[in-house]
C-alpha cells in the first residue's frame, strides 16, 4: 500500500505519483482513492481526464468497480494548467490518452508545489509502452505498479489483452473489448495467433 508523504506545513513542496498498470488493476480505484483522502484532509483537489475516454460518464472519474469522484474533461494537456490555479492536489485519469507534454505539464505542476497522482496504462494491447506514461514513470518521485487478476490463469495480470483483431493503439472498450492476463497467458495467446 501507498504510504502518503508527511506533508511539511512550513514549505509547500510538490512532486509527482504514477499508478500505472493494465486493464482492471485497480489504478482507478487506487487514484480515487489518495483523492479522497486528500480531500478528508481539506486539500483543494482537482482532477482531471482526457476529453476522449467518454466511457461511463463525462464529469466523473468511475472505476469498474464504480466508485468515481467529480472530474473536469480536458481535450489538451495545456488545459490542465490552465485549470489548476489555486490547487493542493491534482489528479489525472487515463494519462495514456495525453501526448507527450503532459509531461512538461506535470512538472511544472510540482515544481509549483502541487502533488501530482497520475493514472494510466504502463502498456498498450501489444504489450508496448502507452504514450507519455514511461516518461513519467522516469520523473516520479513515487510509481505505484499494481495487477489485476489473470482471467485465464488466476495468476498476477500485466498484460491488457485485445479480444478483436482491431490494430490501432486507441480503442476504448472494456470485458467485451480487453481481458487483463499474465506474461505466461499472454505469451500463450501471441504464439497462437
Ligand atoms: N480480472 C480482474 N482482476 C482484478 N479486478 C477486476 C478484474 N475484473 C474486474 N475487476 C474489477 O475491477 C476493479 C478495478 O477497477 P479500476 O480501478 O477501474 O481498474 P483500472 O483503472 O486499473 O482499469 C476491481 O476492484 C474489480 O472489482
Ligand atoms: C490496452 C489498451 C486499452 N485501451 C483503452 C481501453 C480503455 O478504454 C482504456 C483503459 O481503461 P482502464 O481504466 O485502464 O481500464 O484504454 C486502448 O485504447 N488501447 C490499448 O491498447
Ligand atoms: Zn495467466
Amino acid at each position: 500500500m501507498f504510504l502518503e508523504t508527511t506533508i511539511n506545513t512550513t514549505q509547500k513542496r510538490g512532486w509527482i505519483e504514477v499508478v500505472c498498470g493494465s486493464m482492471f488493476s485497480g489504478k482507478t480505484e487506487e487514484l480515487i482513492r489518495r483523492l479522497k483522502r486528500a480531500q478528508i484532509a481539506k486539500q483543494n483537489v482537482e482532477i482531471f481526464k482526457p476529453a476522449v475516454d467518454t466511457r461511463y460518464s463525462d464529469d466523473k472519474v468511475v472505476s469498474h468497480d464504480e466508485s468515481a469522484i467529480r472530474s473536469t474533461p480536458v481535450e489538451s494537456a495545456s488545459n490542465i494548467l490552465l485549470l489548476s490555479g489555486d490547487t493542493d492536489v491534482v489528479g489525472i485519469d487515463e494519462a495514456q490518452f495525453f501526448d507527450e507534454s503532459i509531461v512538461e505539464v506535470c512538472r511544472e505542476l510540482a515544481n509549483r508545489g502541487v502533488r501530482v497522482i497520475v493514472a494510466g496504462l504502463d502498456m498498450d494491447f501489444k504489450g508496448v509502452p502507452f504514450g507519455p506514461i514511461p516518461h513519467l514513470m522516469a520523473e516520479a518521485e513515487y510509481v505505484t505498479k499494481v495487477h489485476a487478476i489473470c482471467v485465464r490463469c488466476g495468476n498476477l495480470a500485466q498484460y491488457s489483452h485485445r479480444l478483436s483483431h482491431d490494430d490501432k493503439q486507441v480503442l476504448l472498450g472494456e470485458k467485451e473489448a480487453y481481458e487483463p492476463v499474465c506474461r505466461h497467458c499472454f505469451q500463450e495467446i501471441n504464439i497462437q495467433q
